[in-house]
């Protein structure tokens, strides 16, 4: 009897993912570049389910049941193209190639359409949930044909995190729809990171608290509507000694944010299919500054921070009373940023599907995302409620019902936040820039008139007028009257 499935890349997610199919009761074929990694493999799990030991993609294919099903776990970019490449001489028409790791969509496009052409199915799939998602159930958001998901749905269904019984697994799209919706979780993964950095930050630097008692105010944030698994993990992070100083682990690790590239993805992404991701690309770029540190020490030493400010400031927040308030002000004006951040995230996947021809239903996606993943939070229930109206999609989820209230609640301490921070000179990026978003979307003009005004002076670019159809420009350079153009 053949393998149902290869996995090939048997690194964290490839290992995990192998042994999660297998204690499933699939039959898993096993391959790695290192063949040592098999082996290891094997050797320490070996007697969790039914394994299939290769050494060579060509064993790899010979040791599966057809159709062949074999899964690519490995670093996205080049080597998914070296895999394939060496992978599709070996397999025939109706074969199914699946891509598992977190590849750049566009790529994943090209890839389908290229093994479209030579008979061989190809699935992007996107797969959140880290290490620990992977072999006890991720979140899976397949892409490619329908046809590919008849025959490998089930399959992922099974080994998926469920939610209320319903597994966090479904067909998103076409081509590369899977991991598109893969990088957006990311860009919004990145989002909420920030978020919880800048509220730790507001708090220690303006209120005095300590990392270990901000562990306990984390801890009781997620018995609240910011209920989640980041929140929940901060709380550890933030208790975390060194075993080496005896000090916050926190307070050992560089203060420098690396970065795969799903995040950046994500803001360019969303400056090409025109929605206004602003919250996530903040992210993005609050990992860049953070990784500038030379430069962060050079102007550091230019521009010494305001020891006066800092005093005001703890003279302001460091009291008892006006601690509490500050910390509610702050979870307030995280639960408002997150909201921005999932409403941007939403919009772009809206903006990219009308531009891929791709049919995302949001509610579907919501529904993936409330388990296995990494952003899962109760939140993603409400969000999957505000698309489930027939006929009633929000413009915006900030627009659904679900959420207007909620956001004016947090309005004014999300304010005061953000104003605090500016007044101390404490950088919180994404709850500004979350704030300015709300407030650019609900403005009644925004100075783009006078943009436009400009953009006529300079460029003869033109603009349209409020009160009559057409479009205008102004003679600036002659007699400075109006012409219709
Ligand atoms: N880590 C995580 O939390 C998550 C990761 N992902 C994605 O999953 C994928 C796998 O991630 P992860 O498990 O962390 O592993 P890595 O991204 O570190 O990749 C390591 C694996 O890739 C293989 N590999 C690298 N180059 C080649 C090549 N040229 N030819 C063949 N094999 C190659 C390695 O083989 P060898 O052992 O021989 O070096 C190894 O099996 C990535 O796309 C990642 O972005 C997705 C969700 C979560
Ligand atoms: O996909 C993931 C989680 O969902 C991976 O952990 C990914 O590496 C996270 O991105 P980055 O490394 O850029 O923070």
């Amino acid at each position: 009897m053949g393998a149902d499935i290869g996995v090939t890349g048997l690194a964290v997610m490839g290992a995990n993912l192998a042994r999660n199919l297998a204690r499933n009761g699939f039959r898993v074929a096993l391959h790695n570049r290192t063949v040592a990694k098999t082996d290891a493999l094997i050797n320490s799990y070996g007697s969790e389910g039914e394994f299939v030991r290769t050494e060579t993609l060509a064993e790899l294919v010979e040791s599966l049941e057809r159709p062949r099903r074999v899964l690519i776990m490995v670093k996205a970019g080049g080597p998914v193209d070296a895999v394939i490449d060496e992978l599709t001489p070996l397999l025939d028409a109706g074969d199914i190639i699946i891509d598992a790791g977190n590849s750049f969509y566009e790529e994943t496009r090209r890839r389908e359409a290229d093994l479209r052409q030579k008979g061989l199915h190809f699935v992007g799939v996107g797969v959140s949930g880290g290490e620990e998602g992977a072999l006890n159930g991720p979140s899976i958001m397949p892409g490619g044909s329908q046809e590919s998901y008849q025959s490998l749905g089930p399959m992922l269904e099974k080994i998926a995190a469920s939610y209320n019984g319903e597994p966090c697994c479904a067909w998103v799209g076409t081509d590369g729809a899977g991991h598109y919706v893969k990088m957006v979780h990311n860009g919004i993964e990145y989002a909420d990171m920030q978020v919880i950095g800048e509220a730790y930050d507001l708090m220690r630097s303006l209120a005095g608290i300590e990392p270990a008692q901000q562990a306990k105010v984390f801890r009781e944030w997620n018995t609240t509507d910011l209920a989640s698994y980041l929140i929940e993990i901060t709380s550890e992070v933030l208790e975390q000694e060194d075993e080496l100083t005896g000090r916050p682990l926190v307070d050992v690790i560089v203060d420098a944010a690396g970065q795969k590239g799903t995040g950046r993805w994500t803001a360019i992404s969303g400056l090409e299919v025109g929605s206004a991701v602003t919250t996530i690309a903040e992210s993005v770029f609050a990992r860049s500054i953070s990784s500038q540190r030379e430069l962060r020490k050079i102007t550091r030493d230019v521009f010494p921070a305001g020891v006066n400010q800092a005093v005001s400031a703890q003279e302001f927040y460091g009291t008892k009373e006006s601690q509490q308030d500050f910390v509610e002000d702050i979870r307030k004006a995280l639960y408002a940023s997150k909201l921005v951040s999932y409403a941007q995230g939403f919009d772009m996947l809206t903006a990219a599907g009308a531009e891929y021809g791709w049919s995302l239903d949001m509610r579907t996606i919501a529904s993936l995302w409330r388990a296995g993943c990494i952003i899962r939070a109760d939140l993603l229930d409400t969000i999957m409620r505000a698309y489930e109206t027939e006929g009633e999609t929000p413009a915006n989820l900030l627009l659904a019902p679900e959420f207007t209230e909620a956001i004016s609640e947090c309005l004014p301490a999300w304010r005061r936040v953000v104003a605090a921070a500016a007044t101390y000179g404490v950088p919180a990026p994404v709850f500004s820039s979350s704030l300015a978003y709300y407030d650019s979307l609900r403005a009644d003009r925004l100075p783009a008139a006078l943009t436009q005004g400009l953009r006529d002076y300079f460029g003869a670019h033109t603009y349209q007028r409020i009160d009559k159809p057409g479009t205008f420009h102004t003679r600036w350079s002659e007699d400075r009257t109006e012409t219709e153009v």
